[in-house]
């Protein structure tokens, strides 16, 4: 083994996430228990990826895989490319609904590169990842809870990305709807128009304040603090059944928005008893995850090779 690189593999188990919340657009995001599994060790030669659960057949499975990618940015980053990569990803977070997938596969590529890295964690430090991850992704609202758990703030300065974690309160109870359609974050953000009114702006500034209130301190607060006008209207024509269900709940009281770029649905607050949101919808209850991602030593398990043992809880 090359003295720039450690022997051995490495795992990363990386958390799902749901970003903006309603009016933090770009800003507020929420780690969900539903956790995609990868390792990686240094190989003689090539790159081999294997994939099961989510996404399987379909990803690349080469130097394209987003999980690779990220891998090559960190290693540049660090001062040099191995000499070749044995990946392996179980999946469990669905890709392409607003679940921060594609924060999760970056985030497990950063830390994984960093591990197998000599030194790695003196020379990119906590921050540093979150700005590499960040940059990667092109927002920090995903990265910023995937690697820190829990509730966060993130922001961009000249510098790059940072980010703060809160307390959440306790009674806030996530509960995620998960469509079978997909819609790429890429086209949701082309939707969205160059300046809003100043109105909108006023509204979804003040509720975004309210939220960080209502979500660590004043949960009964979740229904008008989730309110937007930022983002999720000029996306309802590209996603309208997320829009009606989202708007259905409202109705109900409930504190549901569009979960990140969407077409998932987030309830902050419980669904009434017996809420039935169609069969074209799975209704997952999800814990929040206050640890974000983690990096252990080793191959993955036989718990971690199950591509459905995490998270699902309806
Ligand atoms: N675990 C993964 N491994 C490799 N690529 C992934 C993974 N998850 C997501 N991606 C890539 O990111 C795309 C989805 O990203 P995005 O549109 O941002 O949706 P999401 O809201 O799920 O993050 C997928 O189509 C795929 O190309
Ligand atoms: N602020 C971003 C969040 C995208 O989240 P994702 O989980 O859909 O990737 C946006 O709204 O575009």
């Amino acid at each position: 083994m090359p003295k720039n690189f450690e022997a051995g593999p490495v795992r990363v188990r990386a958390p799902a996430t749901s970003a903006n919340l309603g009016p933090g657009f770009d800003a507020l995001g929420l780690a969900l228990g539903l956790y995609d599994d990868v390792s990686a060790e240094i190989a003689p030669s090539g790159v081999r990826v294997t994939v099961s659960g989510e996404g399987a057949g379909e990803l690349p499975t080469d130097d394209r895989h987003l999980v690779v990618r990220s891998m090559r940015a960190t290693f540049d980053r660090l001062g040099g490319q191995p000499s070749g990569l044995a990946v392996e990803c179980v999946n469990r977070i669905p890709q392409a609904r607003g679940l921060g997938s594609s924060s999760a596969a970056i985030v497990a590529g950063v830390l994984l590169a960093r591990a197998l890295t000599a030194h790695g964690e003196r020379r990119l430090d906590g921050a540093a990842v979150l700005r590499l991850a960040a940059e990667l992704e092109g927002h920090p609202d995903n990265v910023a809870p995937c690697l820190l758990g829990g509730f966060t703030i993130a922001w961009t300065e000249p510098s790059g990305a940072r980010a703060v974690t809160r307390p959440v309160a306790e009674g806030v109870r996530p509960t995620v709807f998960v469509p079978g359609g997909r819609g790429l974050t890429a086209v949701a953000r082309a939707a969205l128009p160059t300046a809003v009114p100043h109105g909108d702006a006023a509204l979804s500034a003040g509720r975004a304040a309210l939220l960080v209130h209502a979500l660590t301190a004043d949960p009964a607060l979740l229904l008008p603090a989730t309110l937007d006008r930022l983002h999720q209207d000029y996306r309802a024509d590209g996603m309208p059944e997320t829009a009606a269900l989202v708007s259905e709940l409202r109705e109900a009281g409930v504190a549901a928005v569009v979960s990140g770029a969407g077409p998932a649905v987030l309830a902050l607050s419980a669904p009434p008893e017996g809420f039935d949101a169609g069969r074209d919808w799975q209704v997952w209850r999800l814990p929040i995850d206050v640890s974000g991602a983690r990096v252990t030593r080793g191959r993955l398990g036989h718990a971690e090779r199950d591509p459905v043992a995490a998270g699902r809880k309806s």
